[in-house]
């Protein structure tokens, strides 16, 4: 789906992460890990074309897809007046039309996506009432109501407690299953090696990009 040709992350001419080739496969499930400040989210940023490449190039085979993007909480203004159904209704857009309002199809989505997260009770309530843990549940069912083909995830547990956590893992499951590629920066090393069956590692100089079960074992044994 995406492969990158000695690709740079950074800032204007300043370089963030190391050079960094390989190939995000269409399908795949990868975590991005590494220490606080070594670059993830400014190359998840990258990767989703909201930052140039300081050097290096993306190739999108064959094109690049739709993206489904979940920014931590603070990127959504949680004091506009608009419910958590509008919020997860704009998941349909630009498949439906804004004049025309949702089909029948894109509202049992929207129910169907409240459901999954636990929010049908609170549909129509407007979202400065929500908890950050519900805040995250209400983003979590607009990704899922949107199935982009590619998903891509910015500490999505950051601030939520266990059992939401576990619910909002379960979505993620739920969307690669369903043939979604996903892209997760995570600190959660236990839920990385349990659910992620790719990682890309940042280091300082050198990042480490393959099956998380072979990154383990050469983390163990280094
Ligand atoms: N707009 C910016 N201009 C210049 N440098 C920046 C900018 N934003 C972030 N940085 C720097 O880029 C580096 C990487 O930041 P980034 O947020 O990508 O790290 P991270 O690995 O996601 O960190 P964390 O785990 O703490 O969230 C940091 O040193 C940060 O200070």
């Amino acid at each position: 789906m995406i492969e990158l040709d000695h690709l740079v992350a950074g800032y204007g001419r300043l370089a963030i992460t190391p050079a960094l080739c390989g190939t995000l496969e269409r399908g795949s499930m990868t975590a991005i890990v590494g220490a606080n400040g070594c670059g993830k989210s400014t190359l998840l940023k990258t990767l989703a074309g909201f930052l140039l490449p300081v050097s290096g190039v993306l190739h999108w085979q064959p094109a690049r897809p739709t993206i489904g993007w979940l920014a931590q909480r603070h990127a959504l203004e949680s004091q506009f007046p608009v419910t958590v159904q509008e919020v997860v209704s704009m998941g349909c857009w630009p498949r439906v039309s804004l004049f025309r309002g949702l089909n029948r199809d894109a509202r049992k989505r929207v129910a169907q996506g409240l459901e999954r997260v636990g929010l049908t009770a609170m549909a129509r309530e407007t979202i400065d009432t929500l908890s950050g843990g519900q805040f995250q549940r209400m983003l979590f069912a607009r990704v899922w109501v949107q199935n982009a083909p590619l998903v891509m995830l910015d500490e999505p547990f950051t601030g939520i407690d266990e059992i939401t956590s576990q619910i909002l893992m379960e979505q993620i499951v739920d969307m690669h299953r369903a043939g979604q590629t996903l892209l997760a920066v995570l600190h959660d090393s236990e839920r990385v090696t349990r659910y992620f069956p790719q990682t890309l590692r940042l280091g300082e100089n050198v990042a480490h990009w393959g099956a998380t079960e072979q990154q383990v074992r050469e983390k163990c044994h280094a």
